[in-house]
């Protein structure tokens, strides 16, 4: 199957000269789940706005499902929802009438069973006859996605969903998305949580400086990348480490009661046995042996910082 989504090449320089995307190329599958991460300024929601057409690429090209997001703007559009990073209602609005309209906005025939069965999956059907202004914030987030699937698009855009939004909804929004994905429609989301990332997504991006540093299979970048620190509870607090054991990469933590080894998954042999066995030999008591799998937080925060090393 071709991908529902295409870009190409995509550049956009702002008219202050400033390049906010160098070159993305990207293509996502029908009904994936795919996270964009990256730090303030990378690049995230410009690329939404070029791929929805609010801004204007500076070269490269955008498909959906085939259409051209410029030679083709309107079928192209159609596809798309987004779900924007701001709340922008209308406050004196009925919620039934705001997601009414926003399928009218795409030239969709007036169907009220679409329009209900949206407002049901987001819990919003006993708010329907509610003014915008008297919801919650988190209503308000989801009358904003009920807007973005009035037209039944097929990829969802939702730039930083979550942003401000307690735990539970948090988990609300995932459900949500879990389920469109039945559907079969396509969601593309930019977080800062990475746990959001490591929670929903089948695939992760990671944006940087306007350009995609990777674009992985979520399992796969954690096992590629994934360490394990294995962490060494001493019955006797030590100063230093051991000369005895110099030849590891150890440190000490929890005040010199802990030794912590990092090793990576990916090599045949760990080290690990042998690790206990020299500790054993140099005379220190075990108390606990713990191990701990490094997050996609770790994975992010040091491909990041290898980026901005290699610019610097
Ligand atoms: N209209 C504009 N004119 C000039 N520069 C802009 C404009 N819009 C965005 N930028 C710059 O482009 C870069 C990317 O911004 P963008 O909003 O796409 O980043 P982001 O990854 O979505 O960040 P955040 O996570 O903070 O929302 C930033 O340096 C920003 O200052």
């Amino acid at each position: 199957m071709p991908p529902i989504l295409s870009i190409t090449n995509l550049r956009k320089s702002y008219a202050d000269g400033f390049e906010a995307l160098k070159d993305v190329s990207l293509e996502i599958e029908e009904g994936e789940i795919i996270a964009l991460l990256g730090p303030n300024g990378a690049g995230k929601t410009t690329l939404i706005s070029t791929v929805c057409g609010i801004t204007m690429p500076t070269s490269g090209t955008v498909t959906v499902a085939g259409h051209d997001i410029l030679a083709d703007y309107r079928a192209a559009r159609s596809l798309i929802g987004l779900v924007p990073q701001e709340i922008n209602l209308e406050p004196f609005e009925k919620v039934i009438n705001t997601v009414r309209f926003s399928r009218g906005l795409f030239g969709k025939p007036r169907k009220d069973g679409v329009v209900e069965d949206i407002l049901k999956r987001l819990s919003l059907w006993d708010k329907k006859d509610n003014q915008i202004r008297e919801l919650s914030g988190g209503m308000k987030r989801r009358v904003l996605i009920a807007k973005a699937l009035a037209h039944e698009p097929r990829v969802l855009f939702l730039d930083e969903p979550t942003a401000g939004v307690d735990v539970e909804l948090r988990k609300d929004m995932w459900a949500i998305v879990e389920q469109l994905r039945a559907d079969g429609v396509t969601t593309i989301l930019t977080t800062h949580y990475i746990e959001e990332a490591e929670a929903i997504a089948d695939r992760i991006g990671v944006i940087s400086k306007g350009e995609i540093l990777l674009v992985e299979d979520k399992d796969k970048l954690m096992a590629r990348m994934g360490k394990k620190q294995l962490e060494v509870q001493l019955s006797t607090q030590l100063s230093e480490i051991p000369g005895a054991l110099s030849g590891y990469d150890l440190t000490l933590g929890n005040d010199g009661w802990t030794l912590i080894y990092a090793y990576d998954t990916k090599r045949e042999r760990t080290g690990i046995t042998k690790l206990l066995g020299d500790v054993a030999e140099a005379g220190l008591q075990l108390r606990d042996v713990e191990t701990r799998q490094s997050s996609l937080e770790d994975i992010f925060v040091d491909l990041v910082r290898a980026d901005t090393k290699e610019m610097s």
